[in-house]
């Protein structure tokens, strides 16, 4: 698979190389303003930790599914979404946490408690939306253009940018100290290393002793981006001749796996192609329940099995479905794990040797699903999930929830995996085919 050592002109995201003493520089500026910043943040660290219920604030979206209480009202989940339950199974999502907590292992929820708290941007104290019903007495919402519901669901981290380069670029001459500055911003904005060093060295050959405005650094900015995502840009093909085309679908707890596979149900269902889902997350009884009405409201069958039956054989009972039924596509869910779980990675393993018993090419696909909200820990899931299952494609979720959609850049540049699908939203139309130009035309977007 793809890692660091497959793109050698690239450092590895995180990785501080001797040779490069400005980049040391730039990350232990990052972190001292990490610190000062989770000092600062303390407090609602600690709350949030100890799970002080916050006041509602309907602007933000939903980010922390698996540890919070269901308030989405019955309405609401019914006309948003099939995301049935979860309530129930949060409790097992938290108590996973707890268990490794207490285990002193450095946990995933460790791992992003803190890069939230150091980067004080979003999920700490922007509590989850509910989503709102769209009400029968109200207005319908005005449509949006493609581009106009991209800049939208972007635009937390692209307001975050923008009032950055503003602050640093105005209209003065360009000098190693604005650099420095402009470093620390798009470290902070999770671009990762080799694309920062890349708009840094050329906005310097380019522009040093020169008034640059900060339109000029946007479109520089914005050319970086568009140049190192564009080669990912690769949409998700169904091969009707694998008979079935299979899909395996990972990721950790609430990344968006079931929502994903249910609007790809839909999106092939349009396409004219005959799908089958695999309810192969048995570990969160919920779970079983969302394929289901997701693959009704498709119009495609769900094979499923009782809670805690065993994924692999569900997997392969569903390929052999899909065989007889002559079914295009299967689309296989799996249970959420987190990255640091190796008795869970390793299940996942034996997901993947069970369907190459049937198909020894399969899967054709291995999608993994990340949640943008949780910013550098991103990385980590990728190296894991991309050891263990094979990953040949990522789907960034939730980019509408963050001010952290810079961390698709930072993936991209280290994994070069092919992006196929963002998630800007919680509607079937809030999956979009990753464009890498519209990606960063809307990253650096006034809005
Ligand atoms: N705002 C927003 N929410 C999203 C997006 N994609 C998924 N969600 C929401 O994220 C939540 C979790 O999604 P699921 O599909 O249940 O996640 P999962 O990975 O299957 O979860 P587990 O089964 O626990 O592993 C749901 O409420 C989804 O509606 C997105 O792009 N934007």
């Amino acid at each position: 698979m793809f890692d660091s050592a497959a793109r050698p002109d690239r450092e590895a995201a995180g990785t501080l190389a001797a040779d490069a003493p400005h980049r040391r520089r730039a990350y232990i500026r990052h972190s001292v303003f990490k610190e000062r910043l989770m000092a600062e943040e303390k407090k609602g660290f600690m709350s949030r930790l100890f799970g002080r219920k916050k006041e509602h604030d309907p602007q933000e979206p939903k980010v922390e599914e698996t540890s919070r209480p269901d308030e989405t009202s019955p309405q609401v989940a019914e006309d948003l979404s099939p995301d049935l339950g979860r309530g129930a199974e949060r409790e097992v999502h938290s108590a996973t946490v707890e268990e490794d907590t207490e285990a002193g292992e450095a946990t995933f929820l460790h791992e992003v408690k803190e890069e939230e708290g150091g980067l004080a941007d979003e999920t700490e104290d922007t509590p989850p939306k509910k989503p709102e019903a769209p009400a029968e007495q109200e207005p319908a919402p005005k449509k949006k253009g493609f581009f106009g519901r991209l800049t939208e669901g972007l635009s937390r981290t692209s307001s975050k940018l923008a009032s950055g380069v503003t602050d640093i670029f105005t209209k003065r001459k360009l000098d190693e100290e604005t650099l420095e500055e402009f470093e620390d911003l798009l470290i902070s904005a999770d671009l990762g290393l080799g694309p920062t060093e890349r708009v840094i060295d050329r906005l310097r050959k380019e522009r040093v002793g020169q008034d640059v405005t900060d339109e000029e650094v946007k479109t520089i900015l914005a050319d970086v981006v568009s140049e190192t995502l564009e080669p990912l840009e690769k949409p998700l093909t169904i091969n009707p001749g694998h008979a079935p085309h299979i899909v395996l679908v990972v990721g950790v707890n609430g990344a968006g796996k079931t929502t994903t596979i249910g609007k790809l149900a839909s999106k092939y269902v349009a396409d004219g192609h005959s799908v089958l889902l695999a309810a192969g997350d048995t570990f969160r009884a919920a779970a079983i329940e969302q394929l289901a009405v997701w693959g009704e409201r498709a119009g495609v069958p769900v094979v499923t099995k009782a809670h805690g039956a065993d994924a692999a054989g569900l997997a392969y009972e569903a390929i052999e479905q899909a065989r007889e039924e002559k079914r295009d596509v299967v689309l296989i869910d799996t249970a959420g794990r987190l990255q640091n779980r190796s008795e869970l990675m390793d299940e996942l393993g034996k997901i993947v040797r069970v369907i190459r018993k049937l198909a020894p090419d399969a899967p054709h696909d291995t999608l993994l699903v990340l949640d943008a909200t949780v910013g550098q820990n991103a990385i980590s899931q990728a190296q894991a999930f991309t050891e263990i299952a094979g990953v040949t494609g990522l789907v960034m979720t939730k980019l509408d929830g963050t001010a952290r959609g810079g961390i698709l850049v930072a993936l991209g540049d280290k994994f070069a995996l092919p992006i196929h699908y963002i998630g800007i939203g919680e509607g079937i139309e809030d999956l979009r085919p990753f464009k890498a130009q519209d990606f960063a035309k809307a990253l650096t977007a006034e809005v």
